[in-house]
């Protein structure tokens, strides 16, 4: 299995281009089950959960296309990916290719809301917590779908189609949202969804929906109404910037200090997490096309945190500031509130030297001055990415295994991080 290695010590300058966001190209691909047009999805990031998902697409009888090359485009210019689902022969989607990752669970919504019928297995995904469907299923049965479990799949079913509904999600929920827009938008009627997740990621879909014909009103607030409609047809959408990666690269540099440029992203995406950085002592200053972020001189202050559903402190940014907060002068305390067991890199973290006490979902991390490299692993995609950002500051080598969790969610980590003068390099299995 490949390997990481970082020696820290070096600060970070220059410019790191943004991909398209992981969770939006995601549910914006199952989106294209809901038309027999194709969809053409520009800034899509090269990585290992679009390559899963394109093999479960291609399973249910999705043609896809990677559009070549074009003037000025480089190797990690977004790709634009054509799908067309014109000729679907499969709604099942089976064990071995969700188990690996929690979106592609999502295709049981169009699936459903254009066939009748879909059969999926239950997810896997980040091993961050029991994370389970109820929410999703609730939804899907709002719009008159029978569900029934069978042999660890989702069997949902509707005999007449879907009819609009109301459906109130009792906690917000990113998932259970983009279901349900994804069965609502074909629906016989009006749908009320209350309590939606206002993620720029739901607003990005229910964009590209409208863009296919849907009648979608209120994404971005908690309350969305759609009216369904009979087809929908094919669009070209460009992905939103992934502001995980964008808010993971800034913590980088406020962690070793430097100047850097994020670029291709947009600071509203993030607010919350930009903001926090500021009270850290880092400068965060948005540009025509993206965020500079610099730290010279003196250290990071400790801040509190608490993650929470967006506009609030992304969950996906916690593991990433707490490494941050390993170095910072004085007393940190992190609450995680979205996920129950999503503290799996604090004992990684502590490999390298930090000190984190866990209460529960509290996370009290004391500062300490100095990091040592280590031998480190992850379970999950943003645990991965912190031990990254910890490693560029710890003295010596730290060597990051279970590098297929980073290759899911950061395009060419190595190349951006080393051209901005980490010392970085993958060692190939
Ligand atoms: C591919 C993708 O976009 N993944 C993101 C998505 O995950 P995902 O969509 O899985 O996360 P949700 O927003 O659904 O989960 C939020 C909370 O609701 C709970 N819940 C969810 C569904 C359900 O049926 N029942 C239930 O209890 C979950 O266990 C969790 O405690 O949003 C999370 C929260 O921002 C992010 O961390 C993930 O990176
Ligand atoms: C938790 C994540 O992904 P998934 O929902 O696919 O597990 C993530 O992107 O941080």
């Amino acid at each position: 299995m490949d390997r990481i290695h970082i020696v820290g010590g070096a600060k970070l300058h220059g410019v790191i281009p943004i991909s398209g966001a992981k969770n939006a190209a995601l549910p914006l691909m199952i989106a294209s089950l809901l038309t027999g047009e194709t969809l053409e999805l520009a800034n899509v990031p090269r990585l290992a959960d679009i390559t899963a998902l394109l093999r479960i697409l291609g399973n249910h009888g999705v043609d896809h296309m990677v559009v070549g090359k074009r003037p000025g485009q480089t190797t990690e210019t977004g790709q634009t990916i054509r799908l067309t689902a014109s000729n679907v022969i499969d709604t099942t989607a089976p064990y071995d290719l969700v188990s690996t990752m929690r979106a592609s669970f999502w295709v049981i919504a169009p699936l459903l809301a254009r066939f009748g019928e879909a059969r999926v297995s239950m997810p896997g995904g980040c091993a961050i917590g029991t994370r389970p469907v109820d929410l999703l299923l609730m939804a899907m049965e709002q719009l008159g779908a029978t569900i029934e479990i069978d042999g660890g799949y989702v069997v949902a079913r509707t005999k007449n189609g879907l009819r609009g509904g109301e459906i109130h999600f009792p906690k917000v929920t990113v998932g259970g949202t983009h279901v349900a827009l994804m069965a609502a938008v074909l629906a016989n009627g009006t749908t009320v969804i209350e309590n939606a997740a206002r993620e720029p990621e739901v607003v990005d879909l229910a964009a590209c929906l409208t863009k296919m014909g849907a009648r979608i009103q209120g994404a971005g607030t908690p309350r969305i109404v759609v009216e369904g409609v009979s087809r929908l047809n094919g669009t070209r959408h460009e992905v939103l910037p992934d502001r995980i990666e964008t808010g993971t690269y800034a913590m980088a540099v406020a962690m070793t200090g430097g100047d850097v440029t994020l670029e291709n992203t947009r600071a509203d995406l993030l607010h919350s997490a930009l903001d926090i950085l500021a009270t850290t002592g880092t400068e965060v200053t948005p540009t025509a096309d993206g965020i500079r972020v610099r730290r010279n001189g003196a250290g990071v202050a400790a801040v509190d945190v608490t993650t929470d559903p967006f506009p609030g402190f992304p969950t996906d940014l916690q593991a990433q500031f707490m490494a941050l907060m390993t170095r910072a002068r004085g007393q940190s305390h992190i609450r995680e509130t979205i996920f129950e067991n999503r503290f799996m890199h604090v004992q990684e973290l502590a490999r390298l030297g930090a000190r984190i006490r866990l209460e529960g979902d509290l996370a009290v991390v004391e500062g300490v001055d100095r990091l040592k490299g280590a031998p480190v692993m992850a379970t999950d995609l943003r645990a991965s990415v912190s031990l990254v950002i910890a490693g560029l500051a710890a003295e010596g080598e730290t060597i990051i295994n279970r590098v297929y969790h980073l290759d899911r969610g950061f395009e060419a980590l190595e190349a951006k991080l080393g051209r901005c003068g980490a010392e970085i390099r993958r060692e190939r299995a």
